[in-house]
C-alpha cells in the first residue's frame, strides 16, 4: 500500500487507502486490507500531489459522461475535441474507457503507439494542437480484452494523469466509460473534483437512458462536479430524402426495393424534393426527453443532435464532422451544443482572446 496505491487484492469500488472512509465503507466489507486501512494514518496521497503539479498547465478540464453505453458519448467527446482544436485551442483528449477504448479509432489513430520522452509519456497527435491518450494505444492486439479489476484501472488512470506530458493545454476532454464506476471515482479523486470545470452528460431521448442520466447527475452532485449540461443525441433521424432507401410492401408482406424507380420519379416529377431533409423520431420522446428532465433536475440542457448516418461514417473513419459539408444535419447541431456550453461557462471569451 505504498504511496496510497489501491492494493491489487482490494474489493471492487475500493474508496482508496487514503480516503476518510478507508476500511469503513460498505465496499470494504470482507476486504483482506480492511483492518490496515481502517487504522493506518492518513495523509495526502503523493500521487495526487504529483497529478496536481502535472495538471497545473491545463486550463480547463471537461468530463464527458453517460448513464448507458452506446448513446454516442465517445462520438461527442471526439467531435468536441475536433471542434475545440478547430477554434485554435490547444486540446488534449484522454480516454479512460479502459475496457472499451474507442477514441483511437474515432480520431483516426488506430495502430499508433505511445512514445516516452524524459518529460513523460507523449500523447499521440492528430494535429499539433490535438493530442490523444488512450489504453487503446497500449494493446498489442486491437481485439485484446482488458479484464481489469478496480485497483488496476485506478492505477492506470493515475498514471495517465501523472505521467502524460501534455504541455500547455486550454482544454483536457476526458471520455469516461458509461455509468458511475471505478473509473469515475478515480478520475474525480485524482483530479480533485474542485479543479474540474464540469461534466457534459450524453443521453438518447428515451426513458431507459434518461433514468440512468438522473443517476449520473446525482453522482456529479455527490462528488461535487458541476453538470455543464445534458446533450440529447440520436434525437430523431434526419437525412436528405435522396439518401433514403425506398421499399414497396406486397400484399404477401414481401419487401421490394424500388429505390431507383422512386429516385428517378422524384427527380423528374418533384425535383424540389432533392433539397429536402426528412426527419423522423426513432426513440420515443413523448415524455419530454432530456429537455424536460433538465428542467426538473435544474441542470442546463445543451441541445439535440439528430441521428445522422454521415456522423456515424465520420466517426468510423476517424474524421472531424466539421471540416466538410457532409454531416449537414449533425455538424451544425453539435456546433450549437458546443457553443452553448462555452457561452454558459463564459468560455467564449477565450475564443475572442484567442483570435485577438
Ligand atoms: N448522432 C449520431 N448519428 C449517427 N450515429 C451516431 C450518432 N452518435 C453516435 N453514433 C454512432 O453510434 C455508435 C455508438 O456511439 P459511441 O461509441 O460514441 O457511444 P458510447 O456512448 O461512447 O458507447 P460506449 O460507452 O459503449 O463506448 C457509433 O458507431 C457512433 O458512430
Amino acid at each position: 500500500m505504498e504511496n496510497g496505491e489501491i492494493p491489487e487484492n482490494a474489493n471492487e469500488h475500493c474508496p482508496g487507502p487514503q480516503s476518510d472512509s478507508a476500511g469503513k465503507s460498505d465496499a470494504c466489507e470482507g476486504c483482506p486490507n480492511q483492518q490496515i486501512c481502517a487504522t493506518a494514518p492518513k495523509g495526502p496521497d503523493p500521487d495526487v500531489v504529483a497529478i496536481a503539479e502535472r495538471m497545473a498547465t491545463v486550463k480547463h478540464k471537461i468530463l464527458v459522461l453517460s448513464g448507458k453505453g452506446g448513446v454516442g458519448k465517445s462520438t461527442f467527446s471526439a467531435q468536441l475535441a475536433f471542434a475545440l482544436a478547430a477554434m485554435d485551442f490547444q486540446v488534449g483528449l484522454l480516454d479512460i474507457d479502459i475496457c472499451g477504448p474507442s477514441i483511437p479509432k474515432m480520431l483516426g489513430l488506430e495502430g499508433q503507439e505511445i512514445h516516452q520522452s524524459n518529460l513523460g509519456w507523449s500523447p499521440v497527435y492528430v494535429e499539433s494542437n490535438l493530442g490523444v491518450m488512450s489504453i487503446g494505444f497500449m494493446l498489442p492486439e486491437p481485439d485484446d480484452a482488458v479484464i481489469w479489476r478496480g485497483p488496476r484501472k485506478n492505477a492506470l488512470i493515475k498514471q495517465f494523469l501523472r505521467d502524460v506530458y501534455w504541455g500547455e493545454l486550454d482544454f483536457l476532454v476526458v471520455d469516461a466509460p458509461p455509468g458511475t464506476s471505478d473509473e469515475h471515482i478515480s478520475i474525480v479523486q485524482c483530479l480533485d473534483a474542485g479543479s474540474i470545470d464540469g461534466a457534459i452528460i450524453v443521453t438518447t431521448p428515451q426513458q431507459v437512458s434518461l433514468i440512468d442520466v438522473r443517476k449520473e447527475v446525482s453522482f456529479c452532485k455527490k462528488v461535487g462536479v458541476q453538470v455543464l449540461g445534458i446533450v440529447e443525441n440520436m434525437s430523431g433521424l434526419c437525412q436528405p430524402v435522396m439518401d433514403f432507401k425506398f421499399l414497396r410492401m406486397t400484399e404477401a408482406g414481401e419487401q421490394i426495393d424500388v429505390t431507383e424507380w422512386a429516385r428517378e420519379h422524384l427527380k423528374e416529377r418533384a425535383p424540389e424534393f432533392l433539397s429536402i431533409i426528412a426527419c423522423t423520431e426513432v426513440f420515443d420522446s413523448s415524455r419530454g426527453g432530456a429537455e424536460k428532465m433538465c428542467r426538473e433536475m435544474g441542470v442546463p440542457f445543451l441541445g439535440k443532435v439528430p441521428l445522422d448516418p454521415q456522423l456515424c461514417k465520420a466517426a468510423e473513419e476517424g474524421r472531424s464532422c466539421f471540416v466538410d459539408q457532409k454531416c449537414g444535419v449533425s455538424a451544425p447541431a453539435l456546433k450549437k451544443v458546443i457553443d452553448k456550453m462555452m457561452e454558459n461557462q463564459g468560455l467564449s471569451r477565450m475564443l475572442v482572446d484567442n483570435n485577438a
